[in-house]
């Protein structure tokens, strides 16, 4: 993370609106990850430090796609029968000329024999003896896979800060590489904090609830490769809360924290906060997760999600999860919205942008559709579970009626 954070709005008394706000801390931040090389069978979901360049081509020869005979195409213009001298396998390669003429048996995935240039099907063709007719009459090129089509020596294949899928560790394997340079993965410390709280698989006391966010969280950051230091459930207390933000800046990257970041008397996290780092800003025009607050303790990020579960899984998604991207050194994402035609109204007050879970299908007109998941309260984590969008609605957008086009963004 950069020494300079700005703080644009302590303590302001507006929301800043949400893109001000990304890009905000977009710019703060970028990667410091050192490099370290992995082996392929570990490399799923790391992050590429250097380009990858080709260092051969995909195929690497002129290749058969079909089991047949290898022959010269303008040979079959004046007869269908050609005399066979030979068989190119796939691992084992005919290694003589194929003249005027011949015909080489191939096995799909063979190299082409020199002076071929078209592969006949072997259900074309009837052989009798070192004489094979000819049903059909190729074209040159015919069943023909070219050196390089699938990939050119030299070519960039993957550029740094590409998240390896499984698709790309197939590629890589194809080129022969077997190591690659990747980011180290980031240490981000991950805490509760409230005094009603407690771990599931304990007996509830009175007018407590279960932590559900850490689980949420650990897994979501599970998920894009990142180490967890989980810090557990922090109390509502000064002395707790420092003894936690002083062990993240310690030994992490960033901490992500929920809960106790509003302005109730026992929300004291940003008070901890800006008494041992600083406080970037807080209160962002987004609903939910109004209170969210991103800061810094010194080289650790400070990213503190609102408690509420809705308000904490969505301020992740659209808030920490593009930062983390460009901390852990990935390239930018753009984020995917479609527009869709709302079937209900959908409640809306101008003011903050709000991020609505959806349901969106494609109709029989193929024209895409969404509708809410019903109670779009902030306690309500349902509403996500049944979702599969987002409804994005403008900060100053008003009650959406039915018939309206409304972006959404699959998850
Ligand atoms: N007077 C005001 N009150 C509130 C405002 C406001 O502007 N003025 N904002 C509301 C909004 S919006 C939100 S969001 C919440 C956020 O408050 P905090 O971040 O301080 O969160 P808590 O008060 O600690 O908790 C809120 C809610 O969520 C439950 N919670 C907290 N942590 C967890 C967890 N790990 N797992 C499950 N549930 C959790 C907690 O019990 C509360 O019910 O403030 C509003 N109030
Ligand atoms: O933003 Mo709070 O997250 O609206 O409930």
């Amino acid at each position: 993370m950069s020494e300079n954070h700005s703080s644009p709005c302590d303590n302001a008394p507006t929301m800043m609106p949400v893109e001000q706000a990304i890009n905000l801390m977009l710019a703060s931040l970028r990667c410091e990850q050192a490099k370290m090389p992995i082996q392929l069978d570990a490399a799923l979901g790391a992050i590429l430090a250097d380009d990858i360049l080709a260092a051969l081509a995909i195929p690497p020869h002129d290749n058969s796609s079909m089991d047949g005979y290898a022959l010269r195409a303008e040979d079959l213009q004046d007869k269908d029968s050609l005399q066979l001298i030979g068989s190119s396998f796939a691992g084992a390669p005919f290694t003589g000329q194929v003249q005027k003429g011949q015909t080489v048996r191939i096995m799909t995935g063979a190299v082409i024999p020199t002076g071929a240039d078209a592969v006949v099907m072997q259900e074309q063709t009837k052989a009798n003896g070192e004489q094979i007719h000819f049903l059909s009459q190729p074209v040159k090129g015919q069943n023909i896979r070219r050196q390089g089509e699938d990939i050119a020596t030299g070519q960039i294949l993957f550029s740094a800060g590409h998240r390896l899928r499984a698709v790309d560790l197939g590629l890589l394997a194809s080129l022969g590489i077997a190591e690659v340079n990747v980011y180290q993965p980031l240490k981000v410390a991950l805490m509760s904090s409230g005094d009603e709280l407690v771990a599931p698989g304990t007996a509830l006391a009175d007018g407590q609830i279960y932590d559900s966010n850490r689980a949420v969280l650990r897994a979501q950051l599970q998920q894009l490769g990142i180490d967890v230091l989980d810090l557990g459930i922090v109390p509502d207390s000064k002395q707790a809360l420092r003894l936690a933000l002083s062990q993240a800046a310690a030994e992490c990257d960033a901490l992500i924290s929920s809960g106790g970041v509003s302005v109730g008397e026992a929300d004291f996290t940003k008070e901890i906060l800006a008494e041992l780092g600083e406080i970037g800003f807080w209160k962002l025009a987004i609903k939910p997760g109004k209170p969210f607050a991103f800061g810094n303790l010194g080289g650790c990020v400070f990213f503190g999600l609102p408690g509420n579960p809705v308000s904490a899984y969505v301020t992740f998604d659209y808030l920490v999860r593009p930062a983390l991207a460009v901390m852990a050194g990935q390239e930018r994402q753009n984020s995917r919205q479609f527009s869709a035609e709302t079937i209900v109204s959908l409640k809306k007050r101008p003011g903050r942008m709000d991020l609505q879970r959806g349901i969106y299908w494609q109709n029989e007109d193929g024209q895409l559709q969404v509708k809410s998941t019903g109670n779009q309260g902030s306690g309500v984590l349902t509403s996500i579970g049944q979702a599969n969008c987002y409804i994005v609605l403008e900060q100053e957008r008003g009650n959406v009626e039915p018939g309206e086009r409304v972006h959404i963004q699959p998850f």
